[in-house]
């Protein structure tokens, strides 16, 4: 940790970050890279401790005296400003961000991602303080291309589907397609924190997460999550594969993602707390657009890694296709393509992803089978004896 410089060569001075959310996916692995590599302190704020808690005990920990926990629902507590002064960065990961919720609990979902978010930069924006925000890329919606007729040789023009922070326009469905309601409430909130930089000087730095995926991320249903949740696909999918039944593809799976490995995208999230004269006033794609499937070829991917990482065979009918309107209800709509344009982060902290979707599926089913095959494995003989 000793002589730790900067892109541009300067040492880097100790901080303390405010983090909410940091107890969910990103955050735990955010906590775990700023503790075993930094020597900044992290109050970490959350209603759940669960995903950090290999990290907070015991107290004999080398980094014990670098991070705290906070159990504080940021809705209703009036200790938030207090914490948010005591830092010198804040990074906002909390949010309702499954879509399963999106078209189900449109006003939980609008209030998490908008009001909620609304005093954090207030408190920051008045104290002086940076502000690191996690917006999605969700933002973008669906691609121009979309919109083409599916034979028109434009759809093959990356003009038309790579989405770039500071040119893609942000197109969503009808309100009554209420899967937009988190992607909007998104939306309205990194204008409000842009509107506070320009008129107000508040440093901030926007994050644009494209699927990252790794260990940690959501909940398996029935083992640490509610049953009948319905958590983001690698979940989804993970659960299907522990439980031997067929993957569902939503609407056929023709839908296509780019995913990044999670301990790629903490680099670029460090450089971006440890740099910021050059992460002041951006937004940042974080994503890996050397990483593209369709849904049912991450389907066919994840089926083939796990039965390597299982010893497994696989079943004999690996998928099975789905209405979107019978698994996630009415109001469902979805994003066509995902391609992250690589130009600005490249430019400003000359990040790049390393990590291939095999490898990262290996990595993250290992964790997965090694986690969860012989929980699920007790709860299904349990069912069965019922
Ligand atoms: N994982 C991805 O690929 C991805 C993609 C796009 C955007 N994002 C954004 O990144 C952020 C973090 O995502 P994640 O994948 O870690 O999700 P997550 O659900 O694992 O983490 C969010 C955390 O915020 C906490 N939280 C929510 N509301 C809170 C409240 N009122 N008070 C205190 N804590 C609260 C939750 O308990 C949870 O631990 C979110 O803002 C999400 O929209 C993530
Ligand atoms: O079992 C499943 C689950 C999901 N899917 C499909 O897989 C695709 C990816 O689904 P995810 O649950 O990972 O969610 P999405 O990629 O659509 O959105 C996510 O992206 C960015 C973040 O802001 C959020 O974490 C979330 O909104 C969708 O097309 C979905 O319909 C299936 O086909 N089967």
């Amino acid at each position: 940790m000793a002589g730790r410089v900067d892109l541009d060569g300067n040492p880097i001075k100790p901080i303390t970050i405010c983090m909410i959310g940091a107890g969910g996916f990103i955050g735990s692995h955010l906590c775990e890279k700023l503790m075993s590599e930094t020597p900044h302190k992290v109050l970490a704020v959350d209603v759940y401790s669960d995903k950090i808690k290999h990290l907070l005990e015991p107290a004999t920990l080398p980094w014990a005296d670098r991070i705290q926990f906070h159990r504080i629902n940021i809705k209703n507590d009036s200790r938030l400003e207090g914490l948010i002064k005591m830092a010198d960065l804040t990074i906002n990961l909390a949010a309702i961000c499954t879509p399963a919720d999106y078209n189900t609990r449109p006003l939980d979902t609008i209030y998490s991602n908008f009001i909620d978010a609304l005093p954090v930069v207030k408190y920051c924006s008045e104290n002086g303080k940076r502000l690191i925000h996690f917006s999605t890329c969700e933002v973008y919606g669906k691609t121009i291309g979309a919109f083409l007729p599916k034979d028109s040789p434009l759809r093959q023009d990356p003009a038309y589907y790579v989405l770039k922070e500071d040119t893609s326009p942000c197109i969503f469905g009808s309100i009554e397609k209420q899967r937009w309601s988190y992607a909007c409430a998104k939306q309205l909130i990194e204008r409000l924190v842009y509107a506070e930089g320009a008129e107000n000087g508040l440093e901030f730095t926007i994050v644009r997460p494209f699927n990252w995926i790794g260990p940690r991320m959501d909940f398996i249903p029935g083992i640490d999550g509610p049953s009948e949740g319905v958590p983001r696909v690698l979940a989804c999918f993970s659960n299907n594969l522990l439980r031997r039944e067929p993957l569902k593809l939503v609407d056929g799976g023709e839908s296509q993602r780019t995913f990044i490995y999670i301990k790629d995208a903490i680099e670029a999230v460090l450089l971006m707390i440890e740099n910021p004269a050059r992460a002041n006033g951006h937004i940042f794609n974080v994503g890996n657009p050397n990483n593209e499937v369709t849904v049912r070829q991450l389907a066919e991917m994840m089926t083939q890694v796990y039965s390597k990482v299982s010893g497994e065979s696989s079943i004999e009918t690996p998928t099975i296709d789905v209405s979107s309107k019978e698994f996630y209800g009415e109001g469902y709509d979805d994003s066509d393509k995902r391609i992250p344009d690589m130009t600005i982060i490249n430019r400003q902290l000359g990040w790049n992803p390393k990590t291939s979707l095999w490898d990262l599926l290996e990595s993250t089913l290992t964790y997965q089978h090694r986690t969860y095959a012989e929980a699920v494995k007790q709860a299904m003989s349990k069912t069965t004896a019922n």
